[in-house]
This record gives structure tokens, C-alpha cells and sequence, in this order.
């Protein structure tokens, strides 16, 4: 298993490239299960949860293409031979459960290992199946496994979520294009990775509204042919990347980067102490004075992103005075807590919330990554602490960003990966 050491205490300063939205291309890549033609997608990041997502595609039997040959850019297409996710991909990646309501809108029928739970909660799945069954699908669960069919076929029908789940909204979404008539998602998610998916649907001849409002209305049409799509940039690389600017008190670039997603964070940031800007190339983060502690709440977009609260965390450890984070979205997202107070950070948890007393500086130590967001936020406590610090169980964060020693290498960090 690899490692990473991080020696502590350099600013960072220099540019960033932010690569696609792992959270828009693996839905993109699912999208692709509904034409018989070719969805080419260009931008996709270089991520372990992509080629998961590649290997879940081609047991399906569509036709996965690198155009590249370095993982940039795919073509995903074509007649689907078998409907069964199996366990062992669905549970090493949650998003696997997307391909339910798009294979039952093209093939009638799916069977999908249940993904159970994971170490930021227990994660269930049942808006997906209620709302598959408002559109007329009939669900089994047995053996651990969702056996689904729709012998009729999907009929568009009105869906109210209870909770704005950014998964149930794209799994209904895909679900209704190939849906008879029209569908009504209530309550939809309006992360924009969702925009990006609509917008992507709609290239490939689907008729949805409403994206971003809350409300999507989705006109069923008989099929979706192929297109090309770019996928958009990774708001929250992007905001992990702004975060390694001010913890470290440095000067980044953060090319592709866009304000404008990132709307509760950039807030947060300059509540800080921070300089957020947007810029023709990007968006541009330095800070000069002190951290200030600030208050934060997670919620569904556009408020404060739950995968950027562990990031947030390692940064208000350091800051002046004392900040309060809770945590509304999963309810085990705190595990990276002991860590940083094995780096000698001051945080305590009660119940949903987290007080966070700031500390002067942090010392390196031994630490081990628990989930893909923990990950960062021990290495963010990395770079700004004294002396070493080693992560261990790296493969967390290899699942969701592209390149992380090299990017931050090359603005100064002093990082290393250690294979093994
Ligand atoms: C691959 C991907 O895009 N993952 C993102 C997606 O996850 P994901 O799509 O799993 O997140 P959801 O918005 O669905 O989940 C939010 C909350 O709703 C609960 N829930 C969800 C569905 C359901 O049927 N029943 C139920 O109770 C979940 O357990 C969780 O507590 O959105 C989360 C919230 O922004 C992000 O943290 C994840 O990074
Ligand atoms: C929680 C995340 O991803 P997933 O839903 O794939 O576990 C994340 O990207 O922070």
C-alpha cells in the first residue's frame, strides 16, 4: 500500500490545473448506457474511481473506448449484454448504483448488488428505489442484491424527494429520458455536476428543464443518440486546492477554477481571512494574514459542500479562536478528527457538531486516511505542520484526485510517495 511523507511548513505558491469533476464524470460515464451510438467525453480525470467505473461498463458489455490512450478522453456506446452489477465492483464504489435506473429505461430489467454503507455513513438507497417504482418498476431485494424490472416499461410519473440526494435525482434523471411520457422530479439536487449531466442528456436528445431549480421536467423521448461532451471542472479539487493555499499562507492558481460553483466555500474562505478571485484563467487564492476561526454548517447546494468540511476542518485548526463545523448530510463524517488531533490540533466532537479550538501550529506524525476527503485534510495538516508526517492508505485518495504529489511538488510542497 502506498504512503505519503510530507515535510511541513512551506507556503505554496504556483499554478494548479483542476481536472475534471470525478462527481460529474462517473455519472457522464453511466449516461452512457442509454445510447446505442457513442458518448465521447473529453476531460475525465485520472482517478481510480474511473477506471471502476470503466470496468463496471465493459461487464455490461458496452463498447468503452480510450481515445487518448492516457484516460483523458472516452467513448462509451453501444448494445447492452448484461444487466447485473455485481458485489464486488458496486461495493468498492457507490456510484455503481446509477446504472440501476438507466439500465431499466434501456434493457427493462437490472440487477444491482445493494452498496450498503460506508465510513462517512450508513448510506441507504431507498429514495432511488421508491422513485423507480413511482415510474413503474417493480423491486425485489434478495440475496443483497436490487432485482428490478419494468415489463411495461418506465412511465413518467411525478416524484417528490424527501431529501434533495444528489444520487436518487441522477438515477430518476436518467432513468426518465427513456421514460413513456412526462416525469416530474420534486425536490431535485441542484449540484451542479447534475447541471452538467442535464446538460450532457439534453446534447444526446433528451428534453429536460429546470436544471438547477429544483424541479427537473423530463419529456421521455423513444432514444438518445450519441454526442460529445466536456466534463467540468472539479469544484471540489478546486476548493481542497484553495484550502492548501491558506493553510500554508501561500499564493495559488488554481487554473479552470470557477467562483462561481464554489459560492458557500469562497465565502467561508474570505470569512477566514482569505482572497478568493476569479480570474480568465482560473481562480486565484493567497492569504497574507492571520486564519480567523469561522462557523459552518453542511447542506445540499448551494450550501456549504459536506466534501469539503474535512478539508475546512484541517485549516481551522489553525486558526484564530475557535470554530464550530456541523456536519447535517452523512452522519459518521468526522473520522479524520483523532487524526488531526494526533497532529496536535484541539477538536472536539459532540453529536453532529465538531468544536474546533485553534492551535498555534501542528506537528507531523504518523496518520492514516479513513475515507477520500479525510485523506486531504491530513495532508493539508501536513503541509503546514513541523517536522513529518506519513499518510498511510494513500488508495483513499487516489479514488478521487488526479496527481496530488506532482500538483502540489510543483507549487513547492515537500512531498513524496512512498510505493509499497
Ligand atoms: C459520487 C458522488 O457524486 N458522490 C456525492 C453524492 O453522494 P450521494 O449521491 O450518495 O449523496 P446523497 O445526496 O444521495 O446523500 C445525502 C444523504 O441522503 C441519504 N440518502 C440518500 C439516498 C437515499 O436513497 N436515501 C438516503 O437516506 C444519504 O445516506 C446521505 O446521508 O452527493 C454527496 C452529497 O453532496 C457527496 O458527498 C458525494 O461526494
Ligand atoms: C463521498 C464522496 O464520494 P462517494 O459518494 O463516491 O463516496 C466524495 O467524493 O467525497
Amino acid at each position: 500500500m502506498d504512503r505519503f511523507i510530507i515535510r511541513g511548513g512551506k507556503p505554496l505558491h504556483g499554478e494548479i490545473t483542476i481536472g475534471g469533476a470525478k462527481n460529474a464524470g462517473l455519472k457522464l460515464m453511466v449516461a452512457g448506457l442509454l445510447t446505442a451510438g457513442r458518448l465521447v467525453l473529453t476531460n475525465v480525470p485520472r482517478i481510480a474511481d474511473i477506471a471502476t467505473m470503466r470496468d463496471l461498463l465493459v461487464q455490461h458489455g458496452v463498447a468503452v473506448e480510450d481515445l487518448t490512450g492516457d484516460g483523458s478522453s472516452y467513448s462509451i456506446g453501444g448494445e447492452i449484454t448484461n444487466t447485473e452489477a455485481p458485489y464486488d465492483i458496486v461495493s468498492k464504489m457507490r456510484a455503481s448504483i446509477l446504472v440501476l435506473g438507466p439500465l431499466l429505461a434501456r434493457c427493462g430489467k437490472a440487477r444491482v448488488s445493494l452498496p450498503g454503507g460506508c465510513a462517512i455513513g450508513t448510506r441507504p438507497v431507498d429514495m432511488h428505489l421508491k422513485g423507480l417504482e413511482t415510474l413503474g418498476a417493480e423491486i425485489r431485494l434478495e440475496g443483497g442484491y436490487i432485482n428490478a424490472t419494468a415489463p411495461k416499461g418506465l412511465i413518467g410519473d411525478r416524484v417528490i424527494l424527501p431529501f434533495a440526494s444528489v444520487g436518487a435525482t441522477e438515477n430518476l434523471l436518467m432513468a426518465a429520458t427513456l421514460a413513456k411520457g412526462c416525469t416530474e422530479i420534486v425536490n431535485a439536487a441542484r449540484e451542479p455536476e447534475i447541471g452538467d449531466l442535464v446538460a450532457c442528456l439534453n446534447a444526446m436528445g433528451a428534453k429536460i428543464t429546470g436544471s438547477g431549480s429544483g424541479t427537473l421536467i423530463i419529456e421521455g423521448v423513444e432514444v438518445l443518440h450519441g454526442a460529445e461532451h466536456r466534463i467540468m471542472p472539479d469544484r471540489i479539487e478546486c476548493g481542497t486546492y484553495a484550502c492548501a493555499a491558506a493553510i500554508t499562507g501561500g499564493d495559488l492558481k488554481l487554473l479552470g477554477g470557477r467562483v462561481d460553483d464554489l459560492g458557500a466555500v469562497v465565502r467561508a474562505l474570505e470569512e477566514t481571512g482569505v482572497e478568493v478571485t476569479q480570474e480568465s484563467y482560473g481562480m486565484r487564492v493567497r492569504r497574507t494574514g492571520a486564519l480567523r476561526g469561522v462557523d459552518i454548517m453542511t447542506e445540499p447546494y448551494p450550501g456549504f459542500p459536506t466534501d469539503m468540511q474535512a478539508q475546512f476542518m484541517a485549516m481551522l485548526a489553525v486558526a484564530e479562536g475557535a470554530s464550530m463545523i456541523t456536519e447535517t448530510i452523512f452522519e459518521n463524517r468526522f473520522m479524520h478528527v483523532p487524526e488531526l488531533n494526533r497532529m496536535g490540533a484541539r477538536i472536539n466532537v459532540h453529536g453532529s457538531s465538531a468544536i474546533i479550538r485553534g492551535v498555534h501550529a501542528l506537528s507531523g506524525a504518523p496518520v492514516m486516511a479513513t475515507d477520500l476527503r479525510a485523506s486531504f485534510s491530513l495532508i493539508l495538516a501536513g503541509l503546514a505542520a513541523h517536522g513529518e508526517t506519513t499518510l498511510s492508505r494513500v488508495y483513499h485518495l487516489d479514488r478521487g484526485y488526479e496527481a496530488v504529489e506532482k500538483k502540489l511538488a510543483a507549487c513547492g510542497a515537500n512531498i513524496e510517495r512512498v510505493k509499497g
